[in-house]
């Protein structure tokens, strides 16, 4: 669906993306994780031809980039990260002004959500609240049923009830083994409800895009504990990340070995422990 080759993308010196790979299958839900100012909205831009780039390559459909893309803009939605155009327009007049511009548009669709979503047609968009203008977004952005669905933190402004009743939609409307989405988030209640894979971006690159509910099975926290201190982490297999804090050096670990790691301990005069992390911990720690 999205393939992305050696992506490179600056600001001034700032180098953002840096030699960036990154492979989407088709029928993936894709939360695209990474600390403030990682790169996420940049990639997203890339991605959608919305922001130049200064090198690699981007396809998406398995057509690159750059080949002209009025065909390939019909089936792309986009929910940007704010949503200021057209503060004089009326919710329903901009719904209808944009369904000119595509080949297909779910009126029915619509509709319902503005119903279900309390977004009334007639108020202007400039005195909605930004929760209410991202649920326009959103609305506009599923309308034209589109086959690639990117949404740059799409629920950061929803309240927790207009969260759950948008994931639970963007779920059901993008269900199909062609339809793809992706979407950047800080929120991981949301990744776990979307059983999402994750994509990690940081240091410029996507570090890995793996299921949700593998990372879960498979990443431990191992803590070593010693009065004496650490100077040095252990090294043990499936090492991802290390860290000391004073007896405790805590590792994060792919699949760890619970007899090696005791054995190691013993050899080390300290005790270990095998925790399993809440999402959000093993999210900070990888991120
Ligand atoms: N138009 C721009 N001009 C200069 N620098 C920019 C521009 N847009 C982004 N940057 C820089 O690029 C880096 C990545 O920004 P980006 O918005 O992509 O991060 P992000 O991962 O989406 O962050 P957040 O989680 O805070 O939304 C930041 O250092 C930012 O300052």
């Amino acid at each position: 669906m999205v393939t992305v080759q050696r992506l490179e993308k600056s600001f001034a010196k700032r180098e953002v993306l840096r030699a960036l790979d990154w492979s989407v299958p088709a029928g993936r839900v894709i939360g695209l994780l990474g600390r403030n100012g990682a790169g996420k909205t940049t990639l997203l831009r890339c991605l959608l031809g919305l922001s130049p780039i200064d090198g690699g390559e981007i396809s998406l459909f398995g057509v690159p980039m750059t080949e002209p893309g009025g065909e390939r803009m019909h089936r792309i939605g986009f929910v940007p990260q704010t949503f200021d155009l057209f503060p004089w327009m009326k919710v329903r007049a901009y719904l209808d002004f944009t369904a000119a511009f595509y080949a297909r548009w779910n009126r029915s669709l619509t509709d319902r959500l503005l119903g279900d979503w309390q977004l009334d047609p007639k108020q202007k968009i400039g005195q909605l609240s930004q929760g209410q203008r991202q649920k326009l977004a959103i609305v506009r952005a599923i309308a034209p049923e589109p086959d690639l669905l990117v949404l740059d933190e799409p629920v950061a402004s929803l309240d927790p009830q207009a969260r759950r009743a948008f994931m639970a939609e963007l779920l059901e409307l993008m269900r199909g083994p062609d339809k793809t989405v992706i979407f950047s988030t800080h929120i991981t209640a949301d990744l776990e409800r979307a059983e999402a894979d994750i994509a990690l971006l940081r240091d410029g690159r996507i570090q890995f895009t793996r299921p949700l509910a593998e990372l879960r099975a498979r990443l431990r926290r191992v803590v070593f504990m010693r009065e004496s201190g650490w100077s040095q982490a252990p090294v043990v297999a499936g090492l991802l990340k290390a860290g000391i804090k004073g007896p405790r050096a805590e590792l994060l670990v792919e699949d760890p070995m619970p007899e090696s790691l005791q054995a190691l301990a013993a050899r080390e005069g300290a005790t270990v422990q095998i925790e399993t992390p809440t999402l959000e911990d093993l999210f900070v720690e990888l991120a």
